[in-house]
């Protein structure tokens, strides 16, 4: 039997030893052992949960830093093409500032030349009816506000220019005009103004001027007028060129005081021009102080 029996090594023995000493029961020692196995197992696993965890927790942090990576790029696409549209627009609106600022300027430039054409005759470039009327009105204020300065006015219109008109056609007429306007600029001052008030008829308003220098210009106005010879090449089968002339009357009225309006002195002024004409045209007259307004005031 005993030589069948298996020798273990170091104290352990089999249970079946009738020996003294330390017995180990294999069985404990098994169990035991699946115990700690067990209890190992059992680390080994919450090790693993934690693992689990840990891979879980970095899988889950991967991904959203994925995503954040992912959604910060679209942002940056989002953002560089919002930032292109923004300069196209900032673009666009400085262009479309530039075409504001150019329609301004030539909407000025309109006002400009609208005002002008409104100041002056365009054929005569004397002031038009409006501008002299304007500059009148002014100087009898400023006469008001001064005292008794002297202004004189001269109400001027050609004669029969409707037979140049008729006979030479109208483009005669308007050379006609501009030469007559040329006698004008050349006679007045700085100071005087000249306008047309339409057709072939001018006035002309002289402030610092009394009845005599009025008379003495429109007098040498007149003159000069009566020896213009103007070329005039025909057209068609007219008779080749030919010299205009023409002659002018004139209406010289001077305010008689400060109480007089403008309209009431150009008025006078133009009823001396209608004397003229019915004198014979191609002469100065002056008006009659008694026809109307201040009697006690007479200017002839
Ligand atoms: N060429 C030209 N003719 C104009 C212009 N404005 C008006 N007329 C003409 O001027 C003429 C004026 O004629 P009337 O009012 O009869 O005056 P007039 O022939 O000068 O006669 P009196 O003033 O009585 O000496 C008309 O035939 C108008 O058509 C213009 O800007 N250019």
């Amino acid at each position: 039997m005993n030589s069948s029996r298996e020798k273990l090594p170091g104290n352990w023995s089999s249970a079946s030893n009738n020996e003294k000493g330390p017995r180990f029961s294999l069985f404990d020692q098994e169990e035991a052992l699946l115990q700690h196995a067990d209890q190992m197992v059992d680390k080994l696993d919450q090790v693993a949960d934690g693992v689990r965890e840990l891979a879980n927790a970095y899988r889950q942090s991967y991904r959203s830093q994925t995503r954040l990576l992912r959604m910060s790029d679209r942002m940056q696409l989002d953002l560089q093409q919002a930032n292109q549209k923004l300069e196209a627009q900032a673009e666009s609106l400085r262009t479309l500032n530039e075409a504001l600022e150019q329609e301004v300027q030539a909407r000025e430039q309109l006002a400009d030349e609208l005002h002008r054409l409104a100041m002056m005759d365009d054929l005569t470039g004397v002031y038009s009816r409006r501008q002299v009327l304007e500059v009148g009105e002014r100087e009898l204020a400023r006469r008001r506000r001064q005292g008794l300065t002297p202004l004189t006015l001269l109400m001027m219109d050609l004669d029969h220019f409707k037979r140049i008109n008729d006979r030479f056609g109208h483009a005669a007429g308007d050379t006609v005009l501009v030469a007559f306007a040329e006698v004008l600029h050349r006679n007045l001052r700085e100071s005087d103004a000249v306008g047309r008030l339409g057709g072939e008829e001018f006035l002309a308003v002289l402030p610092e001027v009394d009845l005599r220098g009025g008379m003495t210009l429109a007098e040498r106005i007149r003159e000069e007028v009566a020896a213009l010879r103007i070329p005039w090449e025909q057209q068609g089968d007219g008779s080749g060129s030919v010299d205009l002339d023409l002659t002018v009357s004139i209406g010289v009225a001077a305010l008689r005081s400060t109480h007089e309006s403008l309209d009431t002195a150009i008025m006078r002024a133009d009823d001396a021009l209608y004397q003229a004409k019915l004198s014979g045209r191609n002469r100065v007259m002056l008006a009659k102080a008694e026809e109307r307004g201040n009697q006690s005031d007479p200017e002839v």
